[in-house]
Parts: structure tokens; sequence; C-alpha cells
């Protein structure tokens, strides 16, 4: 791969439910060690647009590469390097916060993950929840487990929809630290937000997207 080569090259994105159409003629470039913030209101497509990334809705048209080939959720290398979190993650309701960190790290093929699961717990502040079950955790604790389940895997890109989404104020500013230090190892990042201090704070450029009429 060139110097050169984005990580996430979109190109003419077009995405229609039935006959309506929601996505136009989108382009833009996400760099290796950058974040894009995809921004507009309730409805203007955010989401969507997220979705035929990650493999949850089929483009009408355009082009989606990553790191210079046509992207497809099924390959490994995708599986692989591309992190994200859309909604709310289903947990098992039998395993603590920990173990689900645990459980992903050795997924992903971190055979001593041990300490990394501590030292994330730390960070996100759920060391104190970390043998407590996903049932038990409060909404905002959970949604913290759910940004760490991103975070304990590898990744080259980070997909996330409204990632601020049910944090307190420190939770917010927390994330925005996390994602600028994830951008500083090299991570590409987009991002839907409807947070101005997270935008502000982590965005490299804004993409903003009006609802088609
Ligand atoms: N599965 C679906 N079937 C039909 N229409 C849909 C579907 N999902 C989303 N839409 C419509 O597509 C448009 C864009 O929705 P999308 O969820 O992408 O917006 P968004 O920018 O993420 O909004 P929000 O800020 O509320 O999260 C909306 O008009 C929505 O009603």
């Amino acid at each position: 791969m060139s110097k050169a080569t984005p990580r996430l090259a979109i190109k003419d994105l077009q995405h229609k439910y039935g006959d309506r159409p929601v996505i136009e003629g989108l382009t833009f470039t996400l760099r290796a060690g950058q974040a894009i913030a995809l921004v507009g209101p309730n409805g203007a497509g955010k989401t969507t647009v997220l979705k035929c990334i990650v493999g949850g809705a089929e483009p009408a048209a355009g082009e989606i590469l990553l790191d210079g080939t046509p992207i497809d959720e099924r390959a490994e290398a995708v599986r692989r390097d591309v992190a994200t979190l859309l909604d709310d993650l289903d947990f098992f309701p039998d395993l603590t916060a920990a173990e689900h960190l645990d459980l992903l790290a050795r997924a992903h093929g971190n055979a001593t993950p041990e300490d990394l699961v501590d030292t994330l717990l730390d960070d996100i502040g759920l060391l104190a929840a970390a043998d407590q079950l996903p049932g038990s955790l409060s909404s905002g604790q959970r949604r913290r487990l759910a940004l760490a389940t991103t975070l304990v895997r590898p990744r080259k890109l980070l997909v996330l929809d409204e990632p601020e989404a049910r944090l307190d104020v420190d939770g917010v500013k927390w994330l925005a630290e996390r994602l600028i230090q994830e951008k500083k190892s090299g991570t590409a990042i987009l991002f839907a937000s409807h947070e101005p201090s997270l935008v502000e704070a982590v965005a490299d450029s804004i993409v903003t997207l009006t609802p088609l009429p």
C-alpha cells in the first residue's frame, strides 16, 4: 500500500431505503491518525453511512475502500482492523464486565490480556464494577463497557456512532482524551456525534449531512 493511500475512502456513496434516497454523492477520505466527525440533525443519515461501512446496510452505489481495497466486512483483515460501536451491545448476561473484555481480547489473539483488561477497566472507571454482570451496571456504565470493547482489541479504524451517548461530563472528557490518544497511535476514527465539545476536541475535519427532501 502506498503511503498516500487513505485508510478509508468513500466515493460517491448513495443509499436508499426502498425508493427513498437517504445518502447521495457522499465523498470523503480518512487517513491514519486522523478523525472525521459526521454531524447533522436527527435523520440526516449518519448512522446509515456508518452501517454502509461496517456492513449493516448495502450502498445503492459508490465505493468504500479500506486501505485501497473495497471493504468486505466478512474479510479477515476487516474483522481484525475495524473496531465498531454502533448500537448498544448485546452483552452476555452471565459474563462480568472484566470477562467481556478478557474474552474479546483473547478472541483477537491476545493470550494474556489480564494487565490490558485491568488498565482499561481503570481507565474507563469500571475497576470497582469489574466483577458485576451487565444487568447490574448503570446504563452509563454499560456504555463505558461497550466503548471499552472497541479498545481492548486490535484496531486500525474505529467506527463509532454517538460514542458520547449516556456518558456523564467526565465520561465525555475521558472519551475525548482517549480518542486523541488513539489518533496519536495511528488509529483512524470516523464518528457520528451530537456533542460539539467532542467534535471540537477530536475531529480533524467535519462532514455535515443534511436530510434529503
Ligand atoms: N431501516 C430503515 N428503514 C427505512 N428507513 C430508515 C431505516 N433506517 C433509517 N431510516 C431512515 O433514514 C434516515 C436516516 O437515518 P439515520 O439513522 O441514518 O440518521 P442519523 O443521522 O443517524 O440520525 P440520528 O441523529 O437520529 O441518529 C431517516 O429518515 C430514517 O428514518
